[in-house]
């Protein structure tokens, strides 16, 4: 059913501008529009060149080809003592949609780990690509998560959040759905993670819930990323963030697949996750107990918490 309001049009910031560093207006002035952003919708679009067009195209066109082709007793190798970090696939409900995780991807030991077990006669250039999209990607997530804090007065306990930080990169593909019934090809979501970023091939797809219910289609400029907040950031925020639902559609009519790289951010489990005084008042009194990250994820790996319509709150609600 279509919206009588025109749906809201979602921040986009230029992290190529040189005068976005600390100190400047211009910083200031972008750490409170990210930070309204994060509360509004959970997410924005960040506008950073420094993914150059031949990652880019050996990015989709190398590595994502070359991993997907493979059969499917090497992809089941990836797996995971994490809930949900590791091959998605051959899931009756979802027939177009196979995904990837490599954790700890900012270190050559994590890309390192994955690849011996994808191609054990091994694959460099799968390995230098990964890695340099995955630190490339961190330094934005970095730069984010510090202007969020910084636009809430946090500055003295970021670092240890960043310190404590882990990076799981997500290599995702949609198949062009063949019915109509299968057009939503990833269904609607939250994501169960600290930050979120992604990076599409230009076959847009993705679709995210606005506070009021409207549905905006997300477009991606060139050389761009979705930037979203996850649960633990929602809880970190004292229930400020949202973290927005969201899914992917894709055109029963296209034919071309589409290939999405995520970098997932979490937080390591000797870091509590505990809402910082400087986000309690009158207005929001303490809403979430400390929690650590991978017991929320483990919570939402339970019946109880797949069918939570509020996880957080279910899981560390005061
Ligand atoms: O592929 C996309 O654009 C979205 C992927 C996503 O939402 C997820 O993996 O959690
Ligand atoms: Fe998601």
């Amino acid at each position: 059913m279509g919206s009588l309001t025109t749906p809201p049009k979602l921040l986009v910031v230029d992290f190529n501008n040189e005068e976005l560093r600390p100190g400047t207006t211009t910083w200031e002035s972008t750490c409170k529009e990210i930070r309204h952003a994060f509360e509004n919708h959970g997410c924005f679009i960040a506008l950073y060149d420094k993914i150059s067009p031949q990652l880019q195209k050996s990015i989709f066109q190398d590595n994502s080809q070359q991993l997907f082709e493979l059969p499917l007793d090497k992809k089941i190798l990836n797996i995971s003592e994490k809930p949900y970090h590791g091959y998605v696939g051959q899931i009756s409900f979802l027939p177009n949609h196979e995904a990837f995780g490599i954790d700890y991807a900012t270190t050559s030991q994590g890309i390192q780990t994955f690849s011996n077990l994808m191609w054990p006669q091994g694959n460099d250039s799968f390995c230098e690509r990964s890695l340099m999209f995955s630190k490339i990607v961190a330094e934005l997530d970095n730069k984010v998560v510090r202007m969020l804090f910084e636009s809430y007065g946090i500055v003295k306990n970021c670092e240890s959040y960043l310190e404590s930080t882990t990076y799981l990169l997500r290599y995702l593909k949609y198949n062009t759905p063949k019915t109509k019934e299968t057009s939503m090809v990833f269904p609607p979501h939250t994501d169960k993670t600290f930050t979120t970023i992604l990076y599409q091939n230009h076959i847009s797809g993705l679709e995210v819930q606005t506070r009021d219910l409207q549905w905006i289609t997300l477009e991606f400029p060139p050389s761009s990323f979705v930037v979203m907040a996850g649960e633990a950031l929602r809880g970190w925020s004292n229930d400020r963030v949202l973290t927005p639902i969201h899914k992917v559609i894709m055109d029963i009519n296209g034919s071309e697949t589409r290939y999405t790289m995520g970098l997932f951010t979490f937080l390591k489990d000797d870091k509590i996750i505990e809402v910082a005084e400087e986000l309690i008042d009158e207005e929001h009194p303490l809403k979430f107990k400390p929690f650590v990250h991978l017991d929320l994820i483990k919570f939402f790996d339970t019946q109880r918490g797949r069918r939570s319509q509020n996880l957080v709150e279910d899981f560390c609600g005061v």
